[in-house]
């Protein structure tokens, strides 16, 4: 670790996140009263550069701004008379605030809660309740959900009975001040909502994170009954919800790679008639729906770069009211939802894009109103040094056209490139606060171009330009991201000679087998890559995946379980690799990158190994995450240099990473949070 980028990585940190500790840093869901004078809002709040952020609600009143936080953890529901809100407390109990008497109750249910809905015109409340050991998504960091839960190596041996990790639909009874389960056993319920008849819900029979994939919609009929399968498709289902009288439900039909990361075609299905109804979204791959009245519903979705909110009937008639190429709202994809207000119906979101954090705003017929700005100082600051975003475009050589956003520094190019392959391979990058790995400002202010490609099989182009990755993961994607770079050295924007592929999961195994494909990078860093898709198959919480995926079985010797592992090209590698991995993640495990690591040293490349402990699949804790920027800044400049770039690239005369800070940034103590430094092998 040099002192350079270390000091970089600290006065980075200490210069973005010290001026908004203690204050909303983000916000994550937002429920807004039936009568739309108030908006609860969950956000997280950053305590100390040595924590992460933690949740928090908050409780806004939307004509004069004033807000009061709650606590608690969020979600948050409101009941239909405006009367009541009910909040994750704590993760495992959920408070019901009286808002007119001010008086509040709790409810401790038997595991970790996930959502809320209040029933329609009754005091009831449904909450998604999971089990201590049931699994993160991969898309929320993978592991145990409870840190309660025992560390994995200490867990019983596992065995076939699915008696573990599972999550139900439960009850909580204000009058009777009672909670009970209303899903029967048997049944994994992801997703829920109150309808006419009872509760919907999407649901598998088994509770492994695996089992999402083949998920059903279903009607529950109470703890003893088996569930009435309503839906199903050869896809996947989500983003369920129940129209105001029950009558109706929306969802969206999607090609997903993570639970929790959906874009699809929206469909309504009216529960009398048990007719479907598809929603003409064009070519808008939707991403979050909500009932604004019985008849309408509010949806996001994203178009390529564009972000759309619109609203559909329920004969499926869609009317864009609002969209953006340089702006979004919610979090890995866009999200909204729907506001009654003084100008009529509107729409609530955080808005957000590449120079301005999220903002809680009202969008209405008559303009935006903010109500609540996220940024700061620390914000302001990271804008000043976070370079321009562009967005760009090129043609793959079969002439499929592909964009991606370009982040340059503002200094003459040609520069450096990093291309950040987004994971999934089902999501999508969009000109986002974060550019969902929130690394990119670092990497321009230390003179880095990022291209943050959209390859085929990424979100937001419909569902045939998504399932144009299944089957062929590893093939014609790869083309996608070699002719981005031919197509940058061609305007001149790069120089072709430092040129780096890094990413996490699906991007993560793109950086690997990137490497095994082409001698033209300077340096590899792939993220809880998949590495040997056989290994993956057997040890990984999610083996639809790579079945989906891959669209082969792991049993077929000559098929791509073998033909689209980087492990088995390891001896073609002329790229320096450094391969990062998290102890704890249960979707890629540390010993996808363990075993590339091995392949390569055993073919004596120059590859470098760093295994975070107490990590998942994403490296989160301050301190890790620490460690991995500083060690990717070291790995690029010791094989891509951006020679002088930082003094280049700052903001109004002052150096933007050296300069030296007098607040209380943290240090970066590699051994205090024990990454595992498993080994370095100089090869050729
Ligand atoms: C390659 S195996 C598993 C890939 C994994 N998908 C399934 O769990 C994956 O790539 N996950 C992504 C999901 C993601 C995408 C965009 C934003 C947040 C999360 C990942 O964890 O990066």
């Amino acid at each position: 670790m040099t002192p350079t980028s270390r000091s970089s990585v600290e006065n980075y940190r200490a210069r973005t996140l010290t001026p908004g500790l203690g204050r909303l840093i983000d916000i994550t869901d937002i429920a807004p009263s039936p009568g739309g004078d108030r908006i609860a809002v969950t956000g997280n709040v950053m305590d100390s550069l040595d924590r992460p952020p933690h949740p928090t609600c908050h409780l806004i009143e939307v004509a004069t701004g004033k807000i009061r936080r709650l606590g608690g953890v969020g979600p948050s529901a409101w009941s239909s008379d405006g009367t009541s809100l009910a909040y994750v407390n704590t993760p495992t109990s959920v408070a019901i605030l009286d808002t007119v008497t001010g008086s509040r109750r709790s409810y401790e249910l038997p595991g970790v809660i996930e959502y809320l809905r209040f029933a329609p015109r009754k005091s009831s409340v449904l909450a998604g309740v999971a089990q201590m050991s049931a699994d993160r998504s991969g898309a929320d960091g993978s592991g145990a959900l409870s840190q309660d839960a025992p560390p994995l190596e200490t867990h019983p041996v596992e065995d076939s009975s699915h008696d573990a990790g599972w999550r139900h639909a439960w009850r909580i009874d204000p009058e009777e001040g009672t909670v009970c389960q209303v899903s029967p056993p048997g049944w994994n319920v992801w997703e829920a909502d109150w309808c006419a008849a009872g509760i919907v819900a999407v649901a598998s029979r088994h509770p492994e994170e695996s089992a999402w994939y083949h998920a059903r919609i279903v009607m529950l009929r109470g703890p003893h009954t088996p569930p009435r399968v309503i839906a199903r498709s050869a896809a996947q289902l989500g983003l369920l919800c129940a129209s105001p009288d029950g009558t109706a439900i929306a969802y969206a039909e999607a090609i997903c790679s993570d639970r929790g990361i959906v874009a699809g075609d929206a469909k309504i299905l009216d529960l009398h008639s048990q007719e479907i109804t598809p929603v003409d979204s064009g070519n808008v791959d939707v991403t979050s729906l909500a009932w604004r009245d019985e008849s309408t519903l509010l949806a996001t979705g994203q178009c390529n770069l564009t972000t759309v909110v619109a609203e559909a009937t329920r004969d499926g008639n869609w009317r864009q009211v609002w969209s953006s190429e340089q702006r979004t709202c919610g979090d890995w994809y866009p999200n909204a939802v729907p506001i009654a207000t003084d100008d009529g119906p509107g729409f609530a979101a955080a808005i957000h894009d590449y120079g301005h954090p999220p903002a809680l705003t009202i969008v209405t017929s008559a303009g935006e109103h903010t109500l609540l700005d996220t940024g700061n100082p620390g914000s302001d600051y990271r804008r000043s040094i976070g370079g321009t975003l562009h967005a760009t475009r090129w043609h793959a050589p079969d002439g499929l056209e592909i964009a991606g956003l370009l982040a340059t520094p503002n200094s003459p190019p040609p520069h450096p490139l990093i291309v950040l392959i987004h994971g999934g391979p089902v999501a999508a990058y969009r000109p986002s606060w974060n550019l969902i790995y929130d690394w990119t400002p670092l990497l321009v202010a230390s003179g880095y171009a990022v291209l943050h490609p959209n390859p085929r099989g990424s979100g937001g182009r419909g569902q045939q330009f998504a399932s144009l990755v299944r089957g062929d993961m590893g093939g014609a994607d790869t083309h996608d991201l070699i002719s981005a770079v031919d197509a940058l050295t061609q305007r001149g924007a790069i120089d072709p000679q430092r040129v780096a592929v890094t990413g996490r999961s699906y991007g993560g195994y793109m950086s690997a087998w990137l490497a095994t494909q082409d001698d033209r990078w300077a340096a590899a860093i792939p993220m809880a890559p998949v590495t040997n898709w056989i290994s993956q198959h057997f040890t990984t919480n999610i083996n639809s995946f790579d079945e989906i995926f891959l669209d082969d079985t792991v049993t077929n010797p000559a098929g791509r379980f073998f033909s689209r592992s980087p492990i088995f090209f390891a001896e073609r590698v002329r790229t320096p690799v450094l391969l990062i991995g998290g102890g704890q993640d249960r979707c890629t495990p540390p010993g996808q990158a363990v075993e590339f690591h091995h392949a390569l040293s055993h073919h004596e490349k120059d590859s470098t190994l760093v295994i975070y402990p107490n990590e998942g699949h994403h490296i989160n804790s301050p301190g890790a995450r620490s460690h991995l920027l500083v060690a990717l800044l070291d790995f690029l400049d010791q094989h891509m240099p951006a020679a002088g770039a930082p003094d280049r690239n700052r903001p109004s005369g002052s150096s933007p990473l050296q300069e030296p800070v007098t607040d209380n940034s943290a240090p970066v103590p590699p051994a205090a949070h024990d990454p595992r430094q498993a080994g370095r092998n100089r090869g050729r």
